[in-house]
Order: C-alpha cells, then sequence, then structure tokens
C-alpha cells in the first residue's frame, strides 16, 4: 500500500484557488478506499438533492480527512462552487488552505457544523452558506457530507437535513458491513459443509429438503439441484428415520443405519440427528449429520494402535530351520491366502503375522489381533463379529463392529485358533468361504474384505481327529503353512537373538547394557526354554534390571539358570577328566605298569596287552616311557 500522507504533497496536480487536488492515481486508490462509503452514500446525496432542489444546492461527500469523493448537484451551481469552493473530485479541503468551512469543522469536531456568508475567512466562500454533518461508525469518523447553496442567507431546514441524511448513510453503511459479516459466515459455513468428510442435510418442519452436501446427495445417490425443494420421502426407496425426529422432537447420535439408495448403492452409516427449535419452542427442522462407518473404524483403528509393528527385520535368528520359516512367510506375505503359523508359545508367531501383513498389499490397512483362548466362549463370538443393536434385551443400546468388520481392508490374526469353541468355528466358515459376517443377533450380512492368518500351538490335525476342530475349517486354513520350530531345537540362535532383545529391552527400560559375555551367554545357551523367546525376553529383562555392568554377567541371570550352568560346567570337567584319563593317561599307566611286571620284556608286555610288539614300541615312544 501507498502511504498517501507521504506521496500526497508531491503527486498535486494543479492548484485551483489555492487548494490542492490529487492526482488520479491517487484519487482512484482513496475511492478504493472507501468504497463502501461512496456506495452507500450516493442514494442519499440525490435523495437531498431532489428535497432540497437542484438548481441551488450542491452536496459534496468526503472523505475522513475531507478529500472530496462524490460531488451531485444543478449544472450552474456545479461550476459555481468548483471556482469558488474547489468542490471537485479529489479535492483536499483543508482549513489550513480554506479556513473556517463547515466541511473542515464538521470533521474535526466530529459534530455538525454551519458556515453561512461572512463567516467564512476566504473571500471566494463569503457567498456560500454550508452546512455539514460527519458519518460516523462505532464512534470512528468514516466522512463528512455537505449541503452548500450559493446565499449568505441561512437555511433554517438545511443543517437537519443534512443531519438526517449523514445518520441514513451510517445506518446503510452499518447494513451493508453485516451483510457482509453474513455472507463471509456463510461462504465458511458452506466451505465447512461441503469439506467435511460427513453427509450433511436439512430438512423444514415439514419434511422438505432445505439443504445437502456433495457428500451426501453421493451417499443418498440423488442429483443435489433437483432435490432441494422435494419431500426427504420422494428422495429415497425406504421411510427416512429423520422424519421420526419430526414426529417425536427426539434427535440421536451415531445411530448405526444400513442405508441403500436407488441406485443401488449400499452404505453403513452412524447417523447424528439433531431438532432445530425456534425462539418459541417450535420444531422447525432437523439437522443430519452421517458418515459412512469405514471411515469411524479406520479413525478407531489408528486411534487404539490397530497396526503392525513388526517386520522382517525385527526376526533374529540365521539358523538354516529359521532361514526356512522366514523363506515361507515371505512367500506368504505375496499372496492373501489363508495362512496357519505352527509353533510353541513364545516362538514368535504373532511377530512373524506381523511382518507377513507389513510386506503384504494391506500393509496400509489395519492388523488386529485376538487371542481366541484368552477369552471367555461366550465373548469370543461378540468379540469377532460384533453384535447388533437390540441384540441384548435392556442391555447395550446400538450395536457394535466385531474385530472381523475393524479389521476391513487389512489382517485379522486369530491367535490360538485350536481353543475356538466349536459353536463360533460355524461362523468363521461362512467369512472363510465368502467373507461375510452377521452381527451377533442381526440379519444383515456385511461383506468384509479380511486376511486371515491364524497361529496355533496345538495340532490341529489331532483336534480334528477328536471332533474338538471342523475339519473344512482346518483345509481352509492349512493353505499356507508355517512352521516356528522351538528356541531348543536352534541354539545357535539365542547369540543373535540375545542381543537383539538387549536393544530392544534397553529402549524399553531406559537401560544401556552393550551386550552379554560369553560365560552368561553360554549359561542361555545351555537353557532349555520351555517358553520359548518370549521366556529368553523375560529373562533378559530381569537381568538387564539388575545388571550394573556393560555387559549381562552370569551372576545376573536367574539362579535357576545359574545353577543349571554350574552342573553343566562341573559335568563337563568330569567328562574332559574321564576322557583325559581312558584315553591317554590310563593307557600310559597301563603300559608302564605292564612293562614293570615284566621286568623291561617288551614281548612279554606286548602279549599281556595283545597288542603287536611294534604297537608297544610305538606307544613307549609316545608316552616316553623307557625299559
Ligand atoms: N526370532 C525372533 N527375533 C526377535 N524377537 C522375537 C523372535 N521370536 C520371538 N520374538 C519376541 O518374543 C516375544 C514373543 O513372540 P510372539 O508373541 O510373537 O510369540 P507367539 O508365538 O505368538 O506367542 P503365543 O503363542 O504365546 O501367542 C515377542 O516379544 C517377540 O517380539
Amino acid at each position: 500500500m501507498i502511504d498517501k500522507e507521504k506521496v500526497q504533497p508531491l503527486k498535486f496536480k494543479e492548484e485551483i484557488t489555492n487548494n490542492c487536488i490529487m492526482s488520479k492515481e491517487i484519487f482512484d486508490e482513496v475511492v478504493v478506499d472507501n468504497f463502501v462509503l461512496i456506495e452507500n452514500a450516493k442514494i442519499f446525496m440525490n435523495y437531498l438533492l431532489s428535497f432540497m432542489g437542484e438548481r441551488n444546492f450542491v452536496i459534496i461527500l468526503t472523505d475522513k480527512k475531507g478529500t472530496v469523493l462524490e460531488i451531485v448537484g444543478g449544472e450552474y451551481i456545479l461550476q459555481k462552487s468548483k471556482e469558488d469552493l474547489n468542490f471537485v473530485k479529489g479535492a483536499m479541503l483543508k482549513e489550513s488552505l480554506d479556513g473556517r468551512s463547515a466541511i473542515n469543522l464538521a470533521i474535526k469536531q466530529k459534530s455538525p457544523a454551519q458556515v453561512c456568508g461572512d463567516e467564512h475567512q476566504k473571500p471566494s466562500h463569503k457567498s456560500w452558506s454550508c452546512y455539514a454533518a460527519p458519518i460516523m461508525i462505532e464512534e470512528e469518523i468514516k466522512g463528512a457530507i455537505c449541503l452548500s447553496t450559493y446565499t449568505k442567507e441561512f437555511n433554517t431546514k438545511a443543517l437537519g437535513m443534512v443531519i438526517a441524511s449523514a445518520k441514513g448513510i451510517e445506518n446503510q453503511i452499518k447494513n451493508h458491513i453485516k451483510t457482509l459479516k453474513i455472507q463471509e459466515q456463510t461462504k465458511y459455513q458452506n466451505a465447512i459443509v461441503e469439506n467435511i468428510t460427513e453427509g450433511f442435510l436439512t430438512i423444514d418442519k415439514n419434511g422438505i429438503l432445505t439443504y445437502i452436501n456433495d457428500k451426501g446427495s453421493r451417499i443418498l445417490g440423488i442429483n443435489k439441484e433437483e432435490s432441494i425443494g422435494k419431500h426427504v420421502g420422494e428422495l429415497v426407496p425406504f421411510k427416512p428415520i429423520i422424519l421420526e425426529v419430526l414426529d417425536t422432537g427426539k434427535g440421536y447420535t451415531d445411530r448405526e443405519y444400513v442405508l441403500e439408495n436407488f441406485k443401488g448403492g449400499r452404505y453403513h452409516l452412524l447417523k447424528t440427528a439433531i431438532p432445530i427449535w425456534d425462539e418459541d419452542g417450535e420444531l422447525i427442522g432437523v439437522i443430519d449429520i452421517f458418515k459412512e462407518i469405514k471411515y469411524v473404524k479406520k479413525m478407531v483403528n489408528s486411534m487404539v494402535g490397530a497396526k503392525a509393528n513388526f517386520t522382517f527385520d525385527d526376526i533374529a535368528g540365521k539358523s538354516s530351520k529359521l532361514r526356512q520359516s522366514i523363506k515361507t512367510a515371505k512367500k506368504a506375505a505375496q499372496s492373501s491366502s489363508n495362512t496357519l503359523i505352527l509353533g510353541e508359545s513364545g516362538t514368535g508367531k504373532e511377530l512373524f503375522a506381523q511382518a507377513i501383513h507389513n510386506r503384504s498389499a494391506r500393509r496400509n490397512g489395519p492388523f488386529i489381533a485376538i487371542n481366541c483362548a484368552a477369552m471367555p466362549k461366550e465373548l469370543i463370538e461378540i468379540e469377532l463379529f460384533g453384535y447388533a443393536s437390540g441384540a441384548f434385551t435392556g442391555g447395550i443400546k446400538g450395536g457394535r463392529p466385531g474385530k472381523f468388520e475393524l479389521a476391513n481392508g487389512g489382517t485379522i490374526f486369530l491367535d490360538e485358533i485350536g481353543d475356538m469353541p466349536i459353536s463360533v468355528q460355524a461362523k468363521l466358515l461362512r467369512v472363510l468361504q465368502d467373507r461375510k459376517i452377521v452381527r451377533v443377533g442381526g440379519d444383515n450380512l456385511f461383506s468384509v474384505d479380511v486376511r486371515i492368518i491364524a497361529a496355533t500351538n496345538k495340532n490341529l490335525y489331532e483336534a480334528c481327529k477328536n471332533d474338538e476342530f471342523r475339519w473344512d475349517i482346518y483345509y481352509r486354513l492349512n493353505v499356507l503353512t508355517i512352521h516356528i520350530p522351538p528356541l531348543r531345537e536352534r541354539p545357535e540362535d539365542i547369540k543373535e537373538i540375545t542381543l537383539h532383545l538387549i536393544r530392544k529391552v534397553n529402549k524399553r527400560i531406559g537401560k544401556a547394557i552393550k551386550g552379554i559375555n560369553e560365560g552368561a551367554l553360554k549359561a542361555l545357551e545351555g537353557n532349555c526354554w520351555k517358553g520359548n523367546v518370549r521366556e529368553l525376553e523375560n529373562v533378559l529383562e530381569r537381568s538387564m534390571n539388575i545388571c550394573d555392568e556393560e555387559h549381562i554377567t552370569i551372576e545376573d541371570l536367574p539362579e535357576a539358570i545359574k545353577q543349571k550352568h554350574s552342573q553343566e560346567v562341573e559335568h563337563e570337567g568330569f567328562q574332559e577328566k574321564i576322557k583325559l584319563m581312558s584315553l591317554e593317561e590310563m593307557e600310559k599307566e597301563l603300559i608302564t605298569e605292564t612293562l614293570m611286571y615284566c621286568k623291561g620284556n617288551v614281548s612279554k608286555a606286548s602279549k599281556i596287552l595283545n597288542v603287536s610288539r611294534n604297537t608297544l614300541y610305538n606307544k613307549m615312544g609316545k608316552y616316553q616311557l623307557s625299559i
């Protein structure tokens, strides 16, 4: 923006009767700045002029500094006022140049003023009478209006008319500002309702659609422009529940709803309806907000952390058995087929399932794990399939989605599948067969796009033979099978897993242990690890908590592992001793004693020892025995 105060004096174009007129360029800017004032004043200026008579009067509008913005009047008086009073657009009426004048007084004093005939100081003004009033908005001066007539005589009506016009202009400007604010607000509100992910509509008290946003019209499958003004009942192939709100006056929040529109679109929604009341308590309409449940589920999943954290990089161990498991798992990641992971407890079945998900095409979808053994039988069905609204009389209102619905677009990990109650297995079969679920107590079929990874430490084949597990499920799950070997079958992995877990546990407990010394590692490698890697992790966490050094030592390990290790060391020492005695010392002792008995006769000694003379000589050489 140009600082007009600074540039004005340099831009004066011409001087008429000692007054100043600003350049066109600067005046244009002033006009822009005073646009609202000019636009709202014009009508009042014309009205005032027609009331007073255009032959004898000229009216000007100025900005708050006295710059003439608008002039109206009869042709002759306009010309005269130009010559005498410098009434021309862009002229700056200043006290320093004009002396005492009504317009300058009104601006300076912020109150109406009149100056007639000889009250003027400037000779050219003395034949005129002028009446001016300021235009004030919220106690701030915005400009002034001035009525002038070519006579020295005081006009009794003039000042009152000018004041009334100024008030009219002020009110007009205030309304204009209000309208602008409302328009701006409406723009914001429209931007909000058009850009929210929810569908949004309003109906009036007769059920007539008064507004619907784009998302809403997409879900209802209707044309926005054609539908506004119609009854909602005509727009959808069902009785809209929003009409109940008109009947009862009661709204609701997040009610589940499955909707089918005329175009065959099927939407699973969460709906909220808000009744609108006027000041007299009359129901005048309803606002309806509906969001697609898939977005709600996405949000729930991201909030509760339903995602897989581990990848194949997090699987430590290089034994050939583990490498084989990883190879199969990587193949499973490339497909979407049902996958079964077999392994003892704590071997890393969930770790593998997460790694598969994170490497699969579904990696951006949710990963939902559920342990079928850790839940009462009665609850597992609800947990997996959810329940429909009103499924429990007097119980929880509204429905709830189960894990299969929440896992839509991602992977569900059914841990301990061998413990799934046989009653629930029938429902599971339906999902495995056609990826469809029905909530407990409901009859709506929901399609789910879920990859199933199941795991167990049980022998499922035996379970099937004992009628504890369904063969049809077993065959459907057993498409891709990954065996994870127990830790005791791959002690060579223990070092790498230990170092990996030390790094992981350091972060968890805020320590900086660098590793493990050889003795302690040997003790870990010698342990049988019934609880597999989970047990190893627990042992390490416990040891790291008590470890004061940079490396875990045998002293930091649990008593049971220490004891087992020292027994082993003792046993190893004994074995070592026996081995030395029998192989070397004992042979040397036997040969020495036999030679002594035979008084150094090698032939006799070789017969007693049942070896050839040559062999005996060789052994004597080896043990440096002489006769
Ligand atoms: N090869 C491995 N490398 C690193 N960490 C591992 C490895 N195997 C298992 N773990 C860790 O051991 C712990 C137990 O693993 P996980 O829970 O995956 O076992 P699980 O077989 O699913 O157990 P359960 O049968 O009891 O459910 C986890 O903290 C996991 O990260």
